[in-house]
């Protein structure tokens, strides 16, 4: 029997997702369609008679964003909101800013693959000649994490975002569900994968076939011991939400 009910969704459409480059930590606002999709995504909440309690969110404005928008779709912009580095998109590393299908033409769709879905191959790092190197590690927010700057990841696998993420779940969103509170997490496509994986017991295997669509819902059902009692679900028109997960899927391809 479900006793916790919790949602995890990846932010409204970004305006590098639009460009098809690897966002990542660089701090990219919500494209037009991704203000439409967060708006939507609280109205299908509120729809469906939910109130939230708490809304976690990263350090990146998209995923902020996102959760602002939603709050004011669902008249509760007064819940709190929470944020925190630990859901912060994967770090890609050197590959920050590139464009995938270019980077399929170089490397190969495959190679692209998988660096984008495998559980534990980790990109090469960022340093200090990256174009985006300063506007990263320069950016004062950096500066309130709960690491020192120096410590803060120079690319990650996803394996990375879940051994950064999960004592945050533990330690701070866990506490807040068991009190009774609805949570919503508004993270990002692979903080929210790596979420998923641990919550849902996926294999190391099964994690590089799951791609999530910006803007959507999910639900996730829980026991007092927090194992899934039913498979999650993606809230809103099912056709729509499989077209939008092929359109992810597809951004490596040439
Ligand atoms: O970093 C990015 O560009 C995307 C994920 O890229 P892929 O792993 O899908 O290539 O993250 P998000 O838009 O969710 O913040």
């Amino acid at each position: 029997m479900s006793k916790y009910k919790v949602f995890v969704m990846r932010h409204g459409e970004g305006a590098w997702t639009k460009e098809n480059r690897f966002c990542s930590w660089v701090d990219q606002r919500l494209s037009e369609d991704g203000v439409k999709e967060a708006l939507a995504c609280g109205h299908l909440l509120k729809e469906a008679g939910y109130q939230l309690d708490v809304v976690f969110t990263s350090l990146l404005s998209r995923s902020i964003h996102t959760a602002w928008l939603l709050l004011e779709a669902m008249g509760q912009e007064w819940v709190p909101v929470v944020r925190t580095w630990r859901l912060n998109e994967r770090h890609y590393g050197a590959l920050i800013g590139l464009n995938r299908a270019e980077m399929a033409l170089n490397h190969g769709e495959e190679q692209v693959k998988q660096w984008r879905r495998s559980y534990d191959l980790t990109p090469p790092p960022i340093d200090e000649s990256h174009p985006y190197f300063l506007e990263i590690y320069n950016d004062r927010r950096y500066s309130t994490c709960d690491v020192s700057k120096e410590f803060l990841p120079k690319s990650e696998s996803l394996k990375d975002v879940l051994e950064r993420l999960q004592p945050y779940w533990d330690g701070t969103i866990v506490p807040e569900i068991k009190r009774g509170k609805l949570v919503l997490i508004s993270g990002h496509g692979n903080s929210c994968r790596a979420l998923l994986k641990h919550l849902e017991g996926l294999s190391d295997a099964d994690i590089v076939d799951v791609t999530l669509p910006t803007g959507t819902p999910i639900l996730i059902e829980l026991d007092e011991n927090f194992r899934p009692t039913k498979p999650m679900q993606l809230l809103g028109d099912q056709k729509a939400i499989q077209a939008a997960i092929r359109k992810v899927e597809d951004q490596e391809l040439l």
